[in-house]
């Protein structure tokens, strides 16, 4: 492909000094890719069980409820707060706030803390721990 060498190169991806504001947007792009493509095969399945009968509706059960379906289930309830809180910066940012570095910084790292929290207090509930 021809190249103009009078213009700049775009820097490199290691280049950037790393910080919270780039995990967060690796996240957003793979916890969005992961509740498409596993929440929606969990999704699909329990509402397929849940159509088909007793039997069915027992096997999903036995499986959402062994130590792989937990781990499954609470990866798929941080997937969705993570995804939910950077979705919500990114709406801010869309109308032009929080581009200030350590506004940014903040707010990327509050929907790391955000989404344990949530994740936390879900499975609380859900497990019914008093
Ligand atoms: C289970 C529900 C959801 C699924 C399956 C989902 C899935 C996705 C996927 C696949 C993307 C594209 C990611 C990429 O390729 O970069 C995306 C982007 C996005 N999602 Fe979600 N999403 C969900 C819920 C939400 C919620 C609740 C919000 C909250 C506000 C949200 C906000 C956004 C935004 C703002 C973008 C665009 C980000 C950008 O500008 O690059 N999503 N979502």
């Amino acid at each position: 492909m021809h190249r103009n060498p009078s213009r700049p190169l775009s820097p490199h991806l290691t280049i950037w000094r790393w910080g919270p504001h780039m995990l967060v947007s690796i996240l957003h792009r793979v916890t969005g890719s992961g509740l498409a493509t596993i929440g929606a095969a969990a999704l699909v399945w329990w509402l397929a069980a849940a159509a088909s009968g007793p039997e069915a509706y027992g096997t999903f059960v036995s499986w959402a409820t062994s130590w792989i379906g937990i781990v499954i289930g609470v990866g798929l309830s941080w997937a969705f707060f993570q995804h939910t809180l950077s979705g919500i910066r990114h709406l801010v940012m869309d109308i032009g706030a929080g581009f200030e570095l350590s506004t940014n910084k903040f707010w990327a790292n509050m929907t790391l803390v955000g989404s344990a929290l949530l994740t936390a207090l879900f499975w609380f509930v859900v497990l019914g721990v008093k």
